[in-house]
């Protein structure tokens, strides 16, 4: 476990056993992951997208039934960002950014509470997630990915390409936060 600038926001480094055939590693152990990041979490859905170079996808978090993300890469590479939205935490509105990649295999950690989103910087990602809780698209918030009030300092020349309800998105001064 590599800590980050946000306490909470975990980088998750698995053991991967190479040999003439290839790599094996544990993608996920219960047991390690309570271990080695103290938390007591259980996580319910397991998610998977796609996307092309220069895809941003989100910020997003639910306002109600917060989830807890566990987030890795498995093909090509993204810039992935957590960004807290408690009011209470002294790092509100403070973003931390981390390259994932299928090369790195690191997985990232972003605790209920956090907008998350990332950047695709390769020709294209897959990329892969275990959640806290399950999608309820009623509770669906985003964070708009550019406010310059969050500062984010995402890798790209230009415009991303972006979903309409993400072009839309509220700043940070306008959308609902945690307490
Ligand atoms: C999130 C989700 C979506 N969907 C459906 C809804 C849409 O028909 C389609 C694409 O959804 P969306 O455009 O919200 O997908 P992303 O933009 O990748 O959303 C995700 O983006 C960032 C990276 C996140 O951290 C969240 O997990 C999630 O908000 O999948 C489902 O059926 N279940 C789900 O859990």
């Amino acid at each position: 476990m590599i800590p980050t600038a946000l306490p909470e926001v975990l980088i998750l480094e698995p053991k991967v056993f190479g040999d003439a055939r290839g790599f094996f590693f544990e993608s996920f152990n219960a047991r390690d992951f309570a271990q080695c990041t103290g938390l007591d979490v259980s996580f319910v859905q397991d998610n998977h997208s796609k996307s092309g170079k220069g895809v941003l996808r989100g910020l997003h978090y639910q306002i109600e039934h917060p989830q807890g993300k566990l987030v890795r890469v498995t093909q090509g590479a993204v810039f992935d960002v957590a960004v807290d939205l408690r009011r209470s935490s002294p790092n509100f509105g403070k973003w931390e950014g981390v390259l994932l990649s299928e090369n790195n295999k690191r997985q990232l950690w972003i605790p209920p509470g956090f907008a998350h989103g990332f950047l695709v910087t390769s020709d294209s990602a897959e990329f892969l997630y275990k959640t806290t809780d399950y999608w309820h698209p009623e509770h669906e918030r985003s964070l708009l990915w550019n406010d310059p009030a969050v500062g984010i300092e995402w890798p790209i020349q230009g415009e991303p390409l972006l979903a309409a309800k993400d072009s839309a998105a509220a700043t940070l001064e306008l959308t609902e936060v945690f307490a």
